[in-house]
């Protein structure tokens, strides 16, 4: 299977001297294209910036990214657009909403960015809100909407250009463990329907039930956590039957 997402010996370090933080150290990554990989890891081991590497948010110091094929650290500025306008995308766990504009226009914005046809643009973002379970609310500013909502308002957004990877920092991080149970199981089908990557970092034991793979993130370093069945989330199935909560089942 081709890697969708590919990195050897990547270094990011932040300031220098005494007060340097070696964010990254030497490290490596494969994400097979339809994966869905969670990374674990305490605060300040990295996570974020494993994300913003691969999304050219963040240069790197060594190493090497390779994004659906792209060499990342070779990519001029209008590349690094490109690869962020139409390869991948993020979902943030504080949502990145507009408050001002309603969950339309909040998706309709990569499509506005492609200057696809309004027609066209109309139609792709009611399908993606229905999809979610935002159908009723598409004129609903973030104000109106709960943290779940805003979590489904920003997954459409992601997904309504269609990009192949999927990159999510901490999504269910604002939301309480029903709430995160449903926006994992909705990333997971929703990007098994399209065939997506997703990388997904978390300290959420309900995300890690989801992945095909759990990776720890420890100063720097990736290792392989557990191995998750693919598709079954655990959490659920045991809340559905023994009524027991996901945020009791599992490690953290
Ligand atoms: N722009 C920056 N300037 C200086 N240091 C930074 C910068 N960005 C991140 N760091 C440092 O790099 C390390 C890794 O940060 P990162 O945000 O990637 O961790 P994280 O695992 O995502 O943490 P959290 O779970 O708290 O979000 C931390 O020590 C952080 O303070």
């Amino acid at each position: 299977m081709t890697d969708a997402l590919r990195l050897r010996g990547v270094c990011k370090t932040f300031g220098s001297g005494e007060r340097a933080v070696h964010a990254l150290r030497d490290l490596d990554l494969d994400v097979a294209r339809g994966e869905m990989v969670a990374v674990r890891g305490r605060s300040g081991s990295g996570k974020t910036t494993m994300l913003h590497v691969i999304g050219a948010l963040e240069s790197l110091d060594a190493g090497s990214v390779t994004v659906e094929g792209r060499d990342v650290g070779a990519l001029d500025e209008e590349g690094r657009l490109a690869l962020r306008r139409d390869v991948v995308a993020y979902v943030f766990q504080s949502f990145g909403l507009i408050p001002e504009l309603t969950a339309e226009e909040n998706v309709s914005i990569p499509l506005r960015l492609r200057r696809m046809p309004p027609r066209e643009r109309d139609r792709r973002v009611a399908d993606i809100l229905e999809e979610v379970g935002l159908g009723p609310h598409t004129r609903q500013t973030p104000r109106q909407l709960s943290g779940g909502q805003h979590q489904r308002v920003s997954l459409a957004r992601a997904l309504v250009a269609q990009p192949a990877v999927l990159l999510a920092d901490e999504p269910t991080g604002q939301l309480d463990s029903e709430t995160s149970a449903e926006i994992v199981a909705l990333i997971r089908s929703t990007i098994a329907a399209r065939s997506m990557t997703a990388l997904l970092t978390t300290h959420d034991p309900v995300i890690v039930g989801y992945a095909d793979r759990a990776l720890e993130l420890t100063d720097g370093h990736l290792s392989d956590a557990s191995t998750p069945t693919a598709g079954r989330p655990r959490a659920t199935v045991r809340r559905i039957v023994g009524g027991v909560s996901p945020e009791t089942d599992g490690d953290s």
